[in-house]
Formats: C-alpha cells, sequence, structure tokens
C-alpha cells in the first residue's frame, strides 16, 4: 500500500491521484471560526549563526490539534519549542518575531516564563518519568507551584491520572516507582504530570516514536479526548499519525513553513508541489 493510500484510509476519503471525487467545502466551515490560541508571526531562529526557522507565520485554533511534519531537520522541534521558549534554555540561539498566545507576545520582557511553561507544557519523544513513585511524578508539578495540602494533592493526582487514562493501570500501586511502567504508561504519566498543573496548551514532541503499536494506539486515543479542552501541537514523523490525529497540518521544508492547511485539504489538495512530492513519498 502506497504511503499517500494509508493516510487517505485514515482520512476517510481519497487523495487526488486516487482518481476518486474529492471531498468539497472542508475550508470556510465551523473550523473558520474557532478561536485562535496561538498567533506566530514571522519568527525567525537561529543557532548561533546557522538560521533555522526563515520568517514562520501561522495561527493555531483553540481546542484542535495541529501537526507539524516535514523531513528530519527542517525545524520542527525548533519551532514547537519556540512555542514555550525553550529554545532560550540552549545557548547562543536568539528568536526574532513574535508568538502570541491570548493576544500576548510570549517574548515580551516581563512577561512570566515559569507561568507561561505552565500554561503551555511539552511532552517529549522519550517518555521520562521521575525516578520516584507514580504519585510524586504527578504531585510534583503541583507542589513546585505550592500547593501542599495532602487532600488537594490527592485530588490533583487522581483526576490527572483518570485524565490521562492511566488511573485504571495504576491505582492499586501509586507508590511504587514510575520506573516501572512500560513506556506507552510512562508516556500517559508524563502527559499527566502536564496535566496537574493546568496547562491549556499541550505540546507533543514525538510522543509516540518510541512506543509500540499498541501504546501508540492508546496514546492516539488520549489526543482526541484532550482536544475536547486543551490545544494541542504536535511534531509527528508519521503522516498517517498526522491524519489521524489533528485537524491541521503544517509541512516545514529546510526552516520554512510551506503549508498550512486543515489537514484532510493539505493531503488531498496540496497547494505546493513540494508539499504533494513529500506527502506521495518522493523524498523525506
Ligand atoms: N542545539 C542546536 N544547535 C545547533 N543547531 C541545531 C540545534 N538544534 C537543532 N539544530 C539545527 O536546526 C535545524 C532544525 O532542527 P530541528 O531539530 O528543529 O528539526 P526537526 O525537523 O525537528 O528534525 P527531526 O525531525 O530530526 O527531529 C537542523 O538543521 C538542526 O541541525
Amino acid at each position: 500500500m502506497s504511503q499517500i493510500t494509508a493516510v487517505s484510509r485514515e482520512l476517510g476519503c481519497h487523495y487526488k491521484d486516487e482518481r476518486l471525487p474529492a471531498e468539497e467545502g472542508f475550508a470556510g466551515t465551523m473550523e473558520g471560526l474557532s478561536q485562535v490560541k496561538i498567533a506566530v508571526r514571522k519568527l525567525n531562529i537561529f543557532y548561533q549563526d546557522y538560521q533555522a526557522l526563515h520568517e514562520v507565520s501561522m495561527e493555531m485554533k483553540a481546542r484542535k490539534v495541529t501537526a507539524l511534519i516535514g523531513p528530519s531537520g527542517c525545524g520542527k522541534s525548533t519551532f514547537l519549542r519556540s512555542l514555550n521558549r525553550l529554545n532560550e534554555l540552549i545557548e547562543g540561539t536568539r528568536t526574532e518575531g513574535e508568538v502570541v498566545i491570548d493576544g500576548v507576545n510570549i517574548y515580551d520582557p516581563g512577561v512570566d516564563v515559569v507561568g507561561l511553561r505552565k500554561k503551555v507544557g511539552i511532552v517529549f519523544q522519550k517518555p521520562s518519568a521521575f525516578p520516584m513513585s507514580i504519585y510524586e511524578n504527578v504531585a510534583y508539578g503541583p507542589r513546585i507551584h505550592g500547593i501542599k495540602k495532602r487532600t488537594v494533592l490527592d485530588e490533583i493526582v487522581e483526576t490527572s491520572l483518570k485524565q490521562a487514562n492511566l488511573w485504571d493501570e495504576v491505582k492499586d500501586r501509586l507508590h511504587s516507582s514510575a520506573l516501572r511502567l512500560s513506556g506507552g504508561q510512562q508516556q500517559r504519566l508524563v502527559i499527566a504530570r502536564v496535566l496537574s498543573v493546568n496547562p491549556e496548551i499541550i505540546l507533543m514532541d514525538e510522543p509516540a516514536s518510541a512506543l509500540d503499536p499498541i501504546s501508540t494506539a492508546k496514546l492516539e486515543d488520549l489526543i482526541a479526548q484532550l482536544k475536547n479542552e486543551y490545544t494541542i501541537v504536535i511534531v509527528t514523523h508519521n503522516m498517517q499519525q498526522a491524519a489521524r490525529v489533528s485537524d491541521f497540518t503544517a509541512f516545514f521544508l529546510n526552516g520554512y513553513l510551506v503549508e498550512f492547511q486543515p489537514t484532510k485539504e493539505l493531503f488531498i489538495h496540496p497547494r505546493d508541489k513540494r508539499t504533494e512530492d513529500y506527502i506521495t513519498g518522493r523524498f523525506g
């Protein structure tokens, strides 16, 4: 099965080259009316003298999943990390342009970075449970933000684990080491940890790339649930995954945003030849 046929299956429709009628009426529907949560304007990012992103502008909508796709090294992770100012932890990086979240440019002087990273949580590729109990992994963030009362922490831990679809699997061993969990469980634990501090946006950098197919399916189900409450931006190498989980897809190439469209539109009617070449597997 070709890559594009596999993607078409996930979308429940057909790519134009498959010579079946493409779906119409995608743009301009309710999608167009949802609120913009993150607006990126003319973003340039440099590692020392190397420019990793060039004049990237795009808007991500509230309670939608936006997927970032593109070949290795095209700038997806750099872009993702710019959304909660994580790049500045890497020495020698420089950012120009604006990332406006709920009307505030997060690069303005005076922005509280700790508060920003609470509001915009991130999940990385490799599940990174802390070497402590399951309970303490989830209670860690709320404790740092000043919550001490045990009953409140208990409630946060339970709610976050339930939201991350992990509660039933761990409720009888909350005080055993998180490192004994499987990779898929650890990844959901990390998501519970992110949820425990009440974020509004969740960034995910290839969250399923180290997971087996069953854990990946669970994670994708979880993403579908979480978007009812959170705005999600996900980097993925897997186009079928982008087709399955996202509402919008951005295609990056060599540090440039080549195309950004509703996911179905991008996969059925790519506007740019380079997007078409990438999604049909001609390179990447
Ligand atoms: N810390 C760094 N120092 C210098 N250059 C970097 C650094 N991190 C990334 N780069 C460079 O910036 C460019 C974009 O990297 P980035 O990791 O954002 O791409 P990516 O699309 O996420 O790649 P991948 O899919 O392989 O993770 C690459 O050329 C990379 O080599």
